[in-house]
């Protein structure tokens, strides 16, 4: 008795797999850019979008590029869906007749559900709801996603080897995933929009905008860093920025009073909820 583990076929190694992009725009730029810096060659990547205009970029990779997603799918074990969230639809209706056993279908449309891509997909087709967010451009990314129902640990397992590169990689519950939309996906807008109001106050007492851009942008970068690699709760290393009577505490004082905390929670919860609202409405 050979037993059925010994029978099991391997996954394929990430390296001869297959990848496809369909949309060339911002997240699937990120995402690639990602996946090459791991052990995936570009000449098993190739990228699809209706006009030239954003497949310069991916070309300079060394990725190839058309404008038939069917290409894509025939021609990809994993396919990512990159096009805006009403969009899925057409392109998904498009492609499915060409989708087979082989593949993985990753969509990482915001608000566009497992059911929904299973009912848009052939049956019995392995699915991931995949949330990346821009910073996968520089391997910084914080990604989560959630399994359909029909994809199994191993395509898990395959999925996170093949985005390592590209961050941070999660998976958990499919209600989550709107969530971390709001945290992260959004998240990544909430804290440029901080890091320009350092950078403004700065101007304001007097420094020159484009040192107060660069120093605002390292101080985001490094409290970032230190945050992450320390492992602290984020109030334990505020705390050890805090002079009793010193600067600091004055401004904290003036962020708490312009309710930054509260405002900055009730951004998240609305991300989230706008992404619950484009899953209700099916996002189109
Ligand atoms: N930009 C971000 O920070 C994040 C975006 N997302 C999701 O990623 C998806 C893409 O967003 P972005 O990259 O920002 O959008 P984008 O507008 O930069 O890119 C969309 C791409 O789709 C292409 N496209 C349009 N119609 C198409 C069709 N019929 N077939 C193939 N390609 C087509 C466009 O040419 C463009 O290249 C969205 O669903 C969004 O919810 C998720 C997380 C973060
Ligand atoms: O704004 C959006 O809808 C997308 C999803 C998360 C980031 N960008």
């Amino acid at each position: 008795d050979l037993g059925g583990d010994s029978l099991r076929i391997p996954s394929p190694s990430p390296d001869i797999l297959k990848i496809g992009f369909i949309g060339a725009g911002n997240m699937a730029f990120g995402i690639a850019k990602g996946i090459l810096s791991g052990n995936v060659l570009p000449a098993n990547v190739k990228v699809s979008a209706p006009s030239s205009r954003n497949l310069g970029r991916f070309q300079e990779l060394g990725i190839a590029v058309t404008h038939s997603n069917i290409e894509v799918v025939c021609g990809s074990d994993v396919v990512f869906v990159a096009v805006k969230p009403h969009l899925v639809p057409l392109v998904l209706k498009e492609v499915t007749q060409h989708v087979t056993d082989r593949h993985m279908i990753v969509s990482v449309a915001a608000g566009v559900t497992l059911a929904t891509l299973e009912e848009l997909l052939p049956e019995n087709s392995v699915a991931i709801r995949l949330m990346p967010n821009l910073p996968c451009l520089v391997q910084e990314g914080a990604l989560l996603f959630a399994r359909g129902s029909h994809a199994k640990q191993e395509d898990s397992a395959l999925l996170r080897s093949l985005l390592h590169r590209c961050g941070l990689v999660e998976e958990g519950p499919e209600a989550w995933i709107d969530i971390h939309t709001g945290l992260s996906g959004s998240g990544v807008a909430f804290v440029y929009l901080f890091a320009e109001a350092l950078a403004e106050g700065a101007v304001k007492m007097g420094m020159p905008s484009a040192l107060a851009h660069s120093i605002a942008s390292q101080t985001v970068l490094g409290a970032g860093r230190l945050l992450r690699d320390s492992g602290k709760h984020p109030a334990q290393l505020r705390s050890e920025v805090c002079t009793p009577g010193g600067t600091t505490i004055y401004g904290l004082h003036t962020l708490e009073q312009g309710g930054v905390r509260a405002s900055t929670m009730s951004a998240v919860e609305s991300a989230t909820e706008r992404a619950r609202e484009l899953e209700k409405k099916k996002g189109f």
